[in-house]
């Protein structure tokens, strides 16, 4: 009998057009009324957290689902499944890897059609969730990803398509496991973080800036005028922006860190390759931090978690060199 928490956060997998549009409408007893739990195997506990789009959680709420899972834990929890909308699920799966450094599995859920569709995804994701969490492999993995029977390292799991059921990709690779006939056979390799040390409340405003072709900086200079505790550069290509953003960004990097990324899919931002005005050298040179193969999000969710809770500058290089 393995003993596991449920924590729901709503999204799709919890919604119903009802006329108007999908919206939350399901609690923790109706997502689980259809499961075909062996009650013998698992003793599901559940818990609302709260009932929302996922667009509209903040921070908090992944601070406050990390207490909650943590004391659940303490309590004697074997393992832990939350559900939430798809649209910022591989930022609370990022989040919660980056802040709980335990072996008990932590898989989290949602669905692409809400419950009121037909063929919805819920019940089923919601299902190879439960049981991903119950098997024993799954322990020391960090937080994992399920959905459409397939299982994601929570660093490269990314949301890739706005509708389809198989929404979700790893970057730089594959799902780290697939389900089939109710068992996990594991795939692909596992890339996890350092951890953080989860900080009492969400502070810094650490926006994303993603450049493009033509881009003559105005933009940049209004967002550098604003009161930031940190910025993230998603570049082209390789790490790249126009020559006119290269002064700004080293009058930004000269205050608060500011980390550069790619807006590519896959790969990491280069450090190396390419010498000229507004290239990874000279941005580098201009004092900014660079993401390795972390997605834009993910690198400006752990700078925020980092300031968050009181980290400095040595102490930010120090993160991201160790990805
Ligand atoms: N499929 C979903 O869950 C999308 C929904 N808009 C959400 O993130 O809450």
């Amino acid at each position: 009998m393995v003993a596991i928490s449920l924590f729901t956060l709503g999204g799709t997998i919890a919604m119903r057009d009802e006329g108007g549009g999908a919206r939350p409408a399901l609690g923790p007893a109706e997502l689980m009324a259809g499961l075909d739990l062996d009650p013998a195997h698992v003793d599901l506990t559940a818990e609302a957290v709260v009932n929302l789009p996922s667009g509209h959680l903040t921070l908090d709420d992944i601070y406050d689902l990390a207490r909650r899972i943590r004391a659940a834990i303490d309590d004697g929890a074997e393992a832990v499944v939350v559900t939430q909308g798809t649209d910022t699920l591989e930022e609370t799966a990022f989040a919660l890897d980056l802040l709980l450094d335990v072996d008990q599995p932590i898989v989290i859920t949602g669905a692409m059609r809400a419950a009121s569709t037909l063929g919805t995804d819920g019940p089923t994701n919601l299902h190879a969730a439960i049981l991903t969490a119950a098997d024993p492999t799954a322990r020391g993995r960090g937080v994992l990803v399920v959905l459409n029977d397939s299982v994601h390292g929570a660093r490269g799991v990314t949301k890739a398509h706005t509708s389809r059921v198989d929404a979700f990709r790893t970057r730089d690779g594959g799902p780290i496991g697939l389900i089939a006939e109710g068992r996990i056979v594991w795939a692909g390799a596992l890339t996890r973080s350092p951890r953080l040390v989860l900080p009492l409340q969400a502070r810094a405003r650490v926006p994303v800036y993603t450049s493009y072709l033509g881009d003559d900086g105005v933009a940049l200079l209004a967002l550098a005028a604003m009161d930031l505790q940190g910025l993230v550069v998603e570049g082209f290509g390789g790490g790249h922006v126009p020559p006119a953003l290269g002064q700004t960004l080293e009058s930004v990097a000269a205050q608060v860190p500011v980390v550069l990324a790619s807006r590519c899919a896959e790969g990491p931002v280069l450090t190396q390759s390419y010498g000229y005005a507004g290239s990874e050298r000279d941005l580098i040179a201009r004092g900014l931090i660079p993401a390795g193969n972390l997605a834009g999000v993910k690198a400006r969710l752990a700078l925020t978690i980092l300031l968050d809770g009181g980290a400095d500058l040595e102490r930010v290089k120090a993160f991201f060199a160790a990805l």
